[in-house]
């Protein structure tokens, strides 16, 4: 392991640096954190974590378990869900999410939402698609996910927030085991670049701030040049801007008031946390845009479908969105999605979206729905089709009631929709283990 590394470890924690040696041999804390939203009555037999209500300690890979499928719960490392949780976002908050792939953060934002709004930007193209995938597994609604970066935001969205997740890219020293090839990379050369790029982030989100609106500032690295030395600079250069109190239990004070470090001896991996207060300054709403009309044949299936026609609708090309709320203004930016994504008119039909039966708002009230037993669901997400009598046309297919995908069906077999992207390979299976 890279000496002066070590030599750093050691000047920040001079009598914990055996403990801490020792947490690079083991492999790293795996957490599981409910989505609330689509699982109410949630009973883990895990232990939990002390970062988060909704969070437990896991020891083994649950990715193809149906329940992860259905945006039931999400996987991160433990210690990732504290800067969400010091954020303190309020039901009807417009939150921006600025570096938020793969989207741990988003989703557990999105979670504590109810009439507020959530912006997910990623700056990386291949990372915000996959953004988007954990969005639409979670059945976030009220939200738009972007590809830009940060600065490309100030001009349409400045003071349009009332809290903002900076969870910025970083020397990751926090995730890095003993033997992992990413350590034989470590410089000091990188930390000071990712210094830099982390400042040019913040004079974004300052801009896009309301007054009076909270920030929050996390990476997972120990540097101190990019964690406490990041937020001296942006205090002396933002006199406006205060750090508070993260008023949380865990973790550890950090080498400035009121910032909050985690190391593995906290139980969890590298964290650094600041929450900062905006004094003052311009308050604007995001710009919202008109409703589009809705043809007959999509309000029939809508009927068909949930009983009701969803209240504001946007449409590009032949696909049709839909949120419970005005859809925003992202002209002149790159909106990967903005709503729920509903589905496609074709000719004279109209065929759904994946995404439209994995709304966490609709788990209790698609008319049509059908529970497939495990082993079926491991053929469906194979894409097989599969003989189960149900109703005709297209169906949610559930795991214990919850929706991880549809089909349509004859009445007696239901022919395969879910994604290619989606589908488990040939050689791998659900994962059948009690929660
Ligand atoms: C620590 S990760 C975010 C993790 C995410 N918040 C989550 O919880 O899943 C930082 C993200 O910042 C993105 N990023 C890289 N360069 C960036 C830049 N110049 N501006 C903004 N974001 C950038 C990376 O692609 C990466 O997805």
């Amino acid at each position: 392991m890279n000496p002066d590394f070590l030599n750093r470890i050691q000047s920040y924690i001079p009598n914990e640096m055996e403990a801490f040696l020792s947490s690079l041999e083991r492999p790293m804390y795996r957490g599981l954190r409910i989505n609330p939203k689509k699982w109410q009555d949630a009973q883990i037999s895990f232990p939990k974590t002390p970062f988060s209500n909704d969070e437990y300690y896991v020891n083994e890979a649950l990715g193809n378990h149906p329940y992860h499928l259905a945006g039931l719960f999400y996987l991160q490392e433990p210690s990732a869900s504290s800067a969400v949780e010091i954020l303190d976002v309020q039901p009807d908050d417009v939150v921006l999410d600025l570096c938020a792939a793969p989207g741990g953060k988003s989703t557990q934002i999105a979670a504590k939402l109810d009439t507020g709004f959530l912006v997910a930007n990623e700056f990386d193209k291949k990372r915000a698609q996959i953004l988007l995938s954990n969005m639409e597994r979670m059945g976030v609604d009220s939200m738009m996910v972007l590809n830009n970066e940060p600065s490309q935001l100030v001009s349409k969205y400045a003071h349009c927030f009332d809290r903002i997740l900076v969870d910025a890219p970083c020397s990751g020293e926090g995730m890095m085991k003993k033997h992992d090839a990413a350590m034989n990379h470590w410089s000091v050369e990188h930390i000071q670049f990712c210094a830099k790029r982390q400042k040019q982030i913040l004079e974004s989100a300052y801009q896009l701030l309301k007054g009076n609106g909270f920030m929050v500032y996390s990476t997972c690295t120990y540097a101190k040049e990019e964690n406490e030395d990041v937020m001296q600079w942006f205090l002396d250069t933002y006199p406006d801007m205060e750090l508070v109190d993260p008023n949380v239990s865990f973790g550890r004070p950090g080498f400035m008031k009121n910032t909050i470090r985690i190391f593995p001896m906290d139980k969890g991996e590298g964290h650094f946390v600041a929450k900062l207060h905006k004094k003052g300054g311009p308050v604007k709403r995001l710009p919202v845009q008109k409703s589009i009309a809705i043809d007959s044949i999509t309000k029939t299936f809508f009927m068909d479908q949930l009983g009701f026609i969803p209240k504001y609708h946007d449409q590009q090309d032949d696909k049709i969105y839909v949120m419970d709320q005005s859809f925003i203004q992202t002209k002149g930016l790159h909106c990967l999605r903005q709503g729920i994504f509903a589905g496609e008119r074709i000719k004279k039909r109209f065929e759904p979206a994946h995404a439209f039966y994995m709304n966490a708002k609709w788990i209790h009230v698609y008319k049509q729905k059908t529970n497939l037993s495990l082993d079926e669901v491991d053929a469906f997400m194979h894409g097989l089709e599969i003989e189960h009598p149900s109703q005709k046309g297209y169906i949610a297919v559930c795991v214990d009631g919850y929706p991880f995908g549809f089909g349509k069906s004859d009445g007696k077999h239901i022919k395969n929709k879910i994604p290619k992207g989606l589908r488990l390979l040939p050689n791998s299976h659900i994962n059948r283990c009690c929660l």
